[in-house]
């Protein structure tokens, strides 16, 4: 990965293809890899205490090779012997004799404890330096356990929890897209049925490809969350139309996948808004999903819609239900816009409604005022998403938080000159780091008297823990998801 500069889940399968790798090896492979990307924080400071020379000065190979060995001794039920033993036999092949002595004298070492018991001896004492044992402990940057542990509220035991759910693989979440697939023919193709979202299912095992409607782009594979701050935005009422639809940082596609088709098709409602009691906004006034004045372009018929093909629930009498008119005769619009060329490109095979175009969001091209309801999922550092790319926690760099704090800032204006008075902003961040939720959403708000913020948690009433509200935050401890952030915002 280093050599190349490249991400591990992209170079991953090239490289199995290339040594021919399939099956249990490719999946062993793909396990050492990934599980000593990840670990690299822990097995530095194991291979420190276990060598006269500095990690940081041994030839490169010859360190990622003891890496490797490391991880299969302290996290593997590799029998130590091959653990040991094969790691030096590569580094005789790639690097030299002297050097596979030198790995065969640290490998050594290194096997004579196990994981706990090297701990207390490699990590900072937790009562003195309690970041510092969680970097070492977790195999995080300390940088990165300090926003983690701020972003949680400080406590200790769940920032714990936090680092040890990114060392985890994280499971395949499919998403049924609405109108073009069903949960029910993802469950007939071995999928299991999800916690939370009406349109995911999840893979337990093999090629998400493999699946039918992935093959034909009618489901993709889709983080939970990234499904359900969707869906969020789908089901605030607004009054007037509801026709016009903007996503401003659209590629690679997976939201405006969904966002096209239940601009199409209709959003599935949760069973609990059945009842009377409905969203409220954050300064407490209440109005019911299904019981907000809308008229007929309103709420409802945003609610409403065939409710997808998923079998999930809508408004019952709603137009557009499952007996109903459908939810929007001539369907809302979606229009994507993305920065990059070749991600707008991704965006076109994710949609087949929407318009996508290649765009600054921060330079409009449209007009402003003029969207029902947009959502800018901003450009991030993606440290809610480290499950996913085991490297991804030692090439953040927090110096990139100041750039990326001005884009979010811009971004997030821009949407809300985008939407028109009574329509609704969704801001989301792929990244739980204060600096980049609240206080973005803080400081646009502070040069604007036009905008409430609404409680975010109430339109997604299946989810639970989702934090103090108004905004939502989801967790890979709690919620077994991507560490996504929403902000709904409604212009007045
Ligand atoms: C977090 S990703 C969006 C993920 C996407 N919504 C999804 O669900 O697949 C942010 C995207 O914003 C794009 N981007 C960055 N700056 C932008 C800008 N000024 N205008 C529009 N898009 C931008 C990036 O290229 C990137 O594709």
């Amino acid at each position: 990965m280093d050599e190349r500069d490249a991400y591990a889940n992209l170079l991953m399968p090239t490289l199995l293809r290339e040594r021919r790798l399939s099956g249990r090896d490719a999946g062993l492979a793909t396990e050492l890899a990934y599980g000593t990307l990840r670990g690299l924080g822990t097995y530095d400071e194991v291979i420190a205490a276990c060598s006269d020379r500095a990690p940081e000065d041994l030839d490169p190979p010859l360190l990622d090779a003891i890496r490797l060995g490391v991880h299969q001794l302290l996290k593997t039920r590799v029998p130590p012997h091959a653990a040991v033993g094969t790691t030096v036999d590569l580094v005789r092949l790639r690097v030299g004799t002297g050097a596979s002595k030198y790995a065969n004298a640290v490998l050594r070492k290194v096997a004579g404890r196990s994981l706990e018991q090297w701990l207390p001896i490699v990590a900072p004492d937790p009562g003195e330096d309690p970041i510092g044992y969680l970097a070492v402990a977790y195999s995080h940057p300390r940088w990165i356990v300090t926003a983690m542990r701020d972003a949680v509220g400080g406590d200790f035991d769940e920032t714990a929890a936090l680092l040890a759910a990114d060392n985890e693989r994280p499971r395949v979440t499919l998403v049924a897209r609405p109108g073009r697939a069903s949960v029910e023919e993802l469950l007939a193709s071995g999928a299991q049925p999800a916690r939370y979202s009406p349109y995911a299912a999840y893979l337990p095992e093999g090629d998400p490809g493999s699946v039918l409607a992935v093959a034909e782009a009618r489901a993709a594979v889709q983080d939970e969350a990234s499904q359900l701050v969707a869906l969020a935005l789908t089901r605030v009422p607004v009054t007037g139309g509801d026709s016009r639809w903007l996503d401003l940082c659209a590629g690679p596609g997976g939201k405006a996948g969904l966002l096209d088709a239940i601009a199409v098709h209709g959003a599935a409602l949760p069973a609990a808004s059945r009842e009377p009691s409905g969203p409220a906004s954050a300064s407490g006034e209440r109005g019911g999903a299904s019981g907000e004045p809308g008229g007929p372009s309103g709420a409802s018929a945003v609610l409403g819609g065939p409710g997808g093909a998923s079998g999930a629930s809508t408004v019952p009498g709603a137009p557009g239900g499952p007996s109903g008119p459908a939810a929007f005769p001539g369907g809302a619009n979606l229009l994507a816009a993305e920065l990059q060329y070749h991600r707008a490109r991704l965006v076109r095979q994710t949609t087949r409604e929407a318009a996508v175009i290649t765009a600054d969001g921060t330079v409009p091209a449209w007009r402003s005022g003029v969207f029902d309801r947009v959502m800018v999922d901003a450009p991030c550092t993606g440290l809610g998403a480290l499950r996913r790319r085991p490297e991804a926690r030692w090439r953040r760099d927090p110096r990139s938080l100041p750039d990326l704090g001005r884009l979010q800032r811009e971004l997030l204006a821009s949407a809300l000159e985008a939407v028109r008075p009574g329509g609704v902003v969704a801001y989301v961040t792929c990244s739980p780091h204060l600096a980049e939720t609240t206080a973005v959403v803080g400081d646009v708000l502070r040069h604007r008297d036009d905008v409430e913020t609404l409680d975010a948690r109430a339109y997604l009433p299946e989810v639970e823990g989702l934090g103090e509200g108004p905004h939502v935050q989801f967790w890979p401890h709690r919620h077994g998801t991507d560490g996504m952030f929403l902000t709904l915002l409604r212009r007045r």
